[in-house]
């Protein structure tokens, strides 16, 4: 038999050496326990170039989505969310990583770990003679997240081998759940909280979620050479698989928010598709409206057109995106008379119109299915399952409702905060209150406070993390730091144009108690009278004639910010209130003159 030689070599990391698997003969496959025979060489590396390579990395992902909203603007209008003639059909794949200490079969820690290689157990690399151990820690999470997506959970599951050869997966074989999963039958109602217009609703139903393996992660080093870190392969996940309901590309991202969302919320979860915890593989089919079947079925739905899979999409607008590139991709096809084959295909955030074909059905993968026999099932007791019931955290619906109701906020408020920074946002928010309460000197409705201390928390100090772009952190400003600006301004200790100074310095890093800054920088308020005003006033037009000119003569009326600014930079700054300084400024331009 003729020879085939896989064009890549493998390598990986450890203990900061480059350590290369030999090149291997993919005839050697028949047998997945023969990849083990390879031959470990080692090379000098001084540094771990996985850990150099961050740097350039981030700046080209920044490139890339530079590139992406370049290319985005040169494409002509956007293809509409939904067709007249055709209706789309999408059912998705949500893979997520569960919030355990331990991987599934083994006692190697998940912790994120900046040194490749170094969280692996001999089970995760498949060594010969190493076995499966089911740890249980993984089950409150899985519970958690199937509960809280409304699922029938089975006392009884089994788990079963998915054989593929590819370089992320050393045991040949996935573990995964595929004849019984753990959780079945549940559903995610979509509404007007999640973007859809007031009073529609969309039911997806969700038809299991399964325990499973991941796999390894690798990254491309050149043509002939891929590097794998092996410190995720093996941690638990859950694979949640809706049945094909979704029919708008908007929608079907609008799906994966709310599952994100809902898995952070009863900690299922640590990360979502923003450090790559949460990934979805999108099935896309097309049929004319007029066309009542379409000849393909899936778990009982029928009439659907020819599906196509887009793998591995890990942000919501690449969903919103890939579905509609794949949606018009397969109608053009059927439309100039061709027909739509059952492929994987791929999607990248630099071609944002278009997806790829990665293989045919010819080139699917026989997975040959088999029951694991290392493994016994997995008994879930009735009695845990109500304990998670009884004891799960708040779903987001409820916590939108929640800051509505006793906290006073808009509903687009309160989504935008149980949203932000993995509910990070809103426990700030939270303590600010709380701070705020306890600073006012009598007893002030809590509606009132959460309003104002909203508006601080998400827009405020919001505007001076993202022009920053920097992450959220709740140790920037520290939360008492936050409420006594807030409680200062409220009592008209300082004006508004104070506490945003006072934010910034504090945001900025300076350490002084709020109330050293507000001494020290002079920035008590006590109010002007209008002839402190007027003088002021009167300093500033004298010291800016041009402007003055430009405003009476031509018309400029935009210089007046600019001396407004420079009133405000006056030393009594803390003592002005924005409307009046106008208003001096007015009076002195024009004098009394409109
Ligand atoms: N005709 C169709 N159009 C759109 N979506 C479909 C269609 N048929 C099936 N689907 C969706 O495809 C997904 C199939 O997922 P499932 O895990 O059962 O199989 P798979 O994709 O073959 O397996 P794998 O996990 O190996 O990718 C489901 O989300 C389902 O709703
Ligand atoms: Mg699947
Ligand atoms: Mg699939």
């Amino acid at each position: 038999m003729q020879q085939r030689w896989m064009s890549r070599t493998l390598h990986c990391f450890r203990h900061g050496r480059l350590v290369q698997l030999n090149r291997y003969n993919t005839s050697n496959f028949s047998s997945p326990r023969r990849l083990l025979n390879v031959h470990l060489r080692s090379f000098h590396c001084s540094e771990p170039r996985w850990q150099d390579d961050s740097a350039p990395l981030r700046k080209e992902l920044k490139d890339a989505a530079k590139a992406a909203r370049k290319a985005a603007a040169a494409v002509p209008p956007e293809s509409p969310d939904i067709l007249p003639d055709w209706e789309l059909t999408v059912g998705i794949e949500i893979h997520a990583q569960l919030n355990a200490a331990r991987k599934l079969f083994s006692t190697a820690d998940t912790y994120p770990a900046s040194e490749p290689n170094s969280h692996i157990s001999a089970f995760d690399i498949a060594l010969p003679g190493s076995l499966p151990v089911f740890q249980p820690a993984v089950v409150l999470p899985a519970l958690r997240a199937a509960i809280a997506l409304q699922c029938t959970i089975l006392t009884k599951s089994t788990f079963d081998r998915k054989h593929y050869f590819y370089h992320d997966q050393p045991a040949g074989y996935q573990i995964t759940q595929y004849y019984t999963p753990f959780a079945v039958q549940g559903h995610v109602v979509l509404t007007s909280e999640d973007g859809l217009e007031d009073g529609r609703e969309v039911v997806v139903n969700i038809k299991q979620v399964q325990l499973e393996q991941d796999t390894a992660r690798s990254q491309e080093e050149d043509s002939s050479t891929t590097l794998i870190d092996f410190n995720r392969c093996g941690q638990a996940l859950i694979e949640i698989i809706s049945l094909p309901e979704l029919h708008s590309p908007r929608e079907a991202a609008a799906y994966v928010r709310k599952v994100q969302s809902m898995l952070y919320a009863v900690d299922a979860v640590t990360t979502g598709m923003e450090q790559g915890g949460l990934r979805a593989d999108v099935n896309v089919s097309v049929r004319r409206r007029d066309v009542l079947d379409g000849g393909f079925s899936y778990a009982g739905i029928s009439g659907l057109g020819q599906r196509t899979e887009i793998k591995n999409l890990s942000t919501f607008k690449g969903i919103e995106d890939a579905i509609k590139a794949e949606r018009d991709r397969q109608i053009s096809l059927i439309e100039s008379g061709g027909v739509v084959e059952g492929e994987t295909r791929g999607w990248s955030i630099t071609k944002p119109h278009e997806t790829r074909r990665l293989r045919g059905k010819e080139g699917e993968i026989d997975y040959r299915y088999m029951p694991d026999a290392d493994i016994p099932p997995l008994y879930i007791g009735t009695d845990l399952i109500g304990y998670v019931r009884r004891t799960l955290p708040p779903l987001p619906t409820d916590l939108t409702k929640m800051l509505v109701d006793d906290y006073g906020l808009s509903p687009t408020d309160a989504r935008t905060l149980v949203l932000l920074d993995d509910g990070e946002r809103l426990i700030y928010f939270q303590r600010v209150v709380a701070e705020l309460a306890s600073l006012a000197a009598h007893s002030v409705p809590q509606a009132e406070l959460g309003k104002t201390a909203a508006n601080w928390v998400l827009h405020e100090l919001g505007s001076l993390f993202s022009s920053d772009e920097r992450p959220w952190s709740s140790k920037v400003v520290p939360f008492d730091a936050m409420a006594e600006i807030v409680h200062r301004l409220r009592e008209k200790q300082i004006t508004g144009a104070s506490a945003k100074l006072i934010l910034k310095l504090v945001f900025n890093g300076d350490r002084r108690p709020v109330s050293q800054i507000v001494r020290q920088e002079e920035l008590a308020f006590s109010e002007m009278s209008a002839d402190e005003y007027d003088t002021i006033a009167r300093e500033i037009v004298e010291k800016f004639p041009q402007h003055v000119k430009d405003i009476v003569e031509k018309g400029k009326t935009g210089k007046l910010q600019f001396l407004m600014g420079q009133m405000m930079r006056h030393p009594r700054r803390g003592d002005m209130r924005a409307p009046d300084v106008e208003k001096a400024l007015r009076q002195v331009i024009f004098q009394g003159k409109p």
